[in-house]
């Protein structure tokens, strides 16, 4: 078009970073500030269709959470010839999904204080979320993005490492894609993707919605400890709501089984919260657990 777009004008397009039916994502530079940025460019859905609903909750959810080092932040997001453009942060280290991969092609593995790292972080993520009254409904590898260490990007700013608990040098884990993110007082339900999507949810009870965050956080971490792709629906997907772990090709301590156990729990009440986790032994504690 004559008229250089915003996205034109204000980015430099470095690659396609993911594609999708919603659209596609592009790493870019920010001409003004020099820094990198994760930009989705969605074809603009129709007006009062579903997709738009999607569209601007995502955005009402980026414009209540502002910043949590463990939430991925967002700057901006507009409209113009026929698209919708969301501006966050650039995480450089890719999805969890990748970092899977990742091992996979390596024939290594996340350690279980690895694993228990993650736990921990994506859980100070969901802590913050639900203390806004908000449930994500759509966690799982590839929504969750990696930066290698406290990005020097405009994100870095108010990222101290006590306050993530990781260490200065290591992996963080940040909840990506808020699309799916509602309301817990008064739920408008999209379900999230059926792998990760707790029975009670699928039967549209909607009384502990952020304990079904906490359900498929447990099962995100099981594929991040090795547990094969997990099923869609059928017999597997019930047997898994019914408490039964899918198989590790590796060993757990048992005190970290019972606790992946117990995100899995089929009574919501019985998953513990975000809250809990962020200060359980088992996650906590050095050498215990
Ligand atoms: C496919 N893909 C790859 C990446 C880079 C990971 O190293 C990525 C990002 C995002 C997103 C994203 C997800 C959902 C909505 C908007 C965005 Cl920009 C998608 C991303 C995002 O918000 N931040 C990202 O880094």
């Amino acid at each position: 078009a004559f008229m250089l777009s915003r996205y034109e004008s204000e980015f430099l397009e470095l690659e396609c970073i993911g594609v999708g039916e919603f659209g596609a994502v592009y790493k870019c530079v920010k001409r003004l500030d020099g820094c990198l940025y994760a930009i989705k460019r969605s074809r603009r859905p129709l007006a009062g269709s579903a997709n738009e609903q999607l569209a601007l909750k995502e955005v009402y959810a980026h414009a209540v959470l502002g910043h949590h080092p463990h939430v991925v932040r967002y700057y901006s997001a507009w409209a113009e010839d026929d698209h919708m453009i969301i501006q966050n942060e650039y995480c450089d280290g890719g999805s969890l999904t990748d970092a899977i991969v990742k091992k996979e092609v390596q024939g290594e593995i996340f350690t279980e204080p690895e694993l228990k790292d993650l736990l921990l972080q994506v859980s100070m993520g969901l802590k913050y979320i639900h203390s806004l009254g908000l449930a994500h409904l759509d966690i799982k590898p590839s929504n969750i993005f990696i930066s290698q260490q406290p990005s020097t990007g405009a994100a870095a700013e108010g990222e101290s490492e006590e306050e993530d608990g990781s260490s200065p040098a290591g992996v963080i884990y940040k909840i990506g894609d808020l699309g799916h993110v509602t309301s817990t007082n008064n739920p408008q339900v999209e379900e999230g993707d059926s792998r990760f999507l707790a029975s009670e949810v699928l039967h549209e009870d909607y009384s502990h919605l952020p304990k079904a965050d906490i359900f498929a956080l447990g099962l995100t971490v099981l594929l991040a400890a090795g547990a094969s792709p997990l099923p869609q629906n059928g017999g597997e997907w019930h047997s898994i709501r019914e408490g039964q772990l899918p198989k590790l090709p590796r060993e757990l301590s048992s005190t970290f089984i019972d606790l992946l156990q117990l995100l899995l729990d089929p009574d919501p009440t019985k998953r513990p919260s975000a809250k809990e986790l962020c200060k359980h032994p088992v996650l906590t504690e050095e050498r215990a657990g």
